[in-house]
């Protein structure tokens, strides 16, 4: 890869232009008789072509070889945690879970051997729902590289930071930020740090967009200009690279004679993006009660119910609490979505202890759950003066269809046999007597 490849370029969703050898890209056109160098001109589809135009996503990529050029794929030979909708190995539970940490493995493993699934709904065969993953590795991928034919991928790293090299460019990630990579687009993830750990959130569904904002107006949560899209960048690389895909919910290889890395020019709305959380402009309450976190949302994949999501990734960023006589902590509640939180760093306020930064946690849909009896006291005595909630980073994947655990989530040490006890020992409330 050139050196030009740590120039990003701004705005979600915006039609970019890239090209890293001047005169990559044709002009006017997207596919003339012969494409400039000699270049195979190849349209990667993230919309149905037909899809509306607000929602119509594509982009058109200027190669070396077409990237049909492979041989055939065969079923990936090693041992993966992998799983994927429709989430079927155990029976549905509806109980509250909670995980602690992954620890990062002694083996060799990369981004994609140390992907371990924990739940998930809807199938790809379907396109919807959402697989949620950690991940741990302490090695780069190396030469290979990897593409979802199921669906988009969001990175969440929690530890450790990332090089990820797409098709489209390269961009580099940390915790608190994240990276999104569309359906297809091949990518290679390097560790900047040695050890890596985070989360991923797989969505079969509508691709991620910024939410509508309503009565908020103009600006405000995530705006668009804050979102950083790599420049065009290539590999002009003829040896063998293996190529992992996940397709219909299982992983296959192949391996073919280049780097897949060999896009030397693109054009289009459908390419990766990076954002930094602490950019998040965080709305809250300036007056009374703690709003739904929906206030919080980063992205949403929408379904064909409004308002209803296939998944809303919601953060809880640093941010002043001035409400009130107010119970300020997230309230009890049963919702009638499923949630899924981690924890990138810092404490959560509505978890006094035993939610760990790296550590997971699930509240399918209509499941009682809220805050801790440590969290509950601290708030209902605290005096309620502007508070501010500091050096802490959580996330939600919010979904309409309940989650169901895999048999590792289900198995495996790491998870809290004793989760319910932190709802135990709230005293029971006084009606006064002949009331
Ligand atoms: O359960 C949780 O901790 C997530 C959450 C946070 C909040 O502020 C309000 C509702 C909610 O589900
Ligand atoms: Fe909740």
């Amino acid at each position: 890869m050139n050196e030009t490849a740590a120039r990003m370029m701004t705005g979600f969703g915006n039609h970019f232009a890239s090209e890293a050898v001047a005169g990559a890209l044709p002009q006017g056109q997207n596919s003339p008789q012969k494409a400039p160098f000699g270049l195979y001109a190849e349209q990667l589809s993230g919309t149905a072509f037909t899809a509306p135009r607000a929602e119509n996503k594509r982009s058109w990529l200027y190669r070396l070889r077409p990237t049909a050029n492979h041989p055939a794929f065969v079923p990936y030979a090693r041992e993966t945690r992998w799983c994927s909708g429709p989430f079927d190995e155990m029976p549905p539970t509806p109980n509250r879970l909670r995980w602690d940490p992954l620890t990062i493995p002694a083996e060799p493993t990369d981004f994609l051997d140390g992907m371990t699934s924990y739940c998930g709904n809807g199938d790809p065969a379907t396109a919807s729902g959402i697989g949620v993953h950690l991940y741990a590795a302490n090695r780069s991928m190396e030469r290979r590289a990897f593409f979802n034919a199921d669906g988009e991928i969001l990175i969440v790293p929690q530890q450790g930071g990332l090089r990820i090299t797409t098709e489209m460019g390269v961009m580099t990630i940390a915790p608190e930020q994240i990276a999104l990579i569309p359906r297809g687009i091949r990518f290679q993830v390097a560790l900047l740090d040695g050890q890596a750990r985070g989360y991923v959130c797989e969505n079969y569904g509508a691709v991620f967009r910024l939410p509508d904002l309503g009565p908020i107006g103009a600006n405000g949560l995530a705006n668009p200009r804050d979102f950083e899209t790599p420049v065009a960048a290539f590999d002009d690389d003829d040896a063998p690279f293996e190529i992992i895909q996940k397709f219909g919910g299982s992983l296959w290889t192949t391996t073919q004679s280049h780097s897949p890395f060999d896009v030397v020019g693109w054009h289009g709305n459908l390419a990766p993006y990076r954002y930094d959380l602490r950019r998040f402009n965080a709305i809250n309450t300036v007056s009374f009660d703690h709003p739904d976190p929906s206030i919080f949302t980063v992205l949403t994949s929408p379904t064909d119910t409004p308002g209803t999501a296939n998944c809303d990734f919601v953060i809880f960023p640093p941010r002043w609490m001035v409400a009130e006589n107010t119970f300020r902590p997230p309230w009890f509640h049963r919702n009638v979505m499923s949630e899924f939180m981690g924890l990138i760093h810092g404490a959560y306020d509505a978890k006094a202890g035993g939610f760990a930064p790296g550590g997971a946690s699930l509240h399918n849909g209509m499941s009682g759950h809220g805050p801790d009896q440590a969290s509950y006291e601290g708030a209902v005595t605290a005096e309620l003066k502007p508070h501010r909630i500091e050096s802490t980073m959580a996330f939600m994947f919010e979904s309409r269809f309940p989650f169901r655990p895999t048999r590792f989530a289900s198995e495996t040490p790491l998870c809290q046999l004793d989760y319910d006890d932190c709802w135990t020992g709230f005293q029971k409330a006084q009606v006064p007597p002949g009331a």
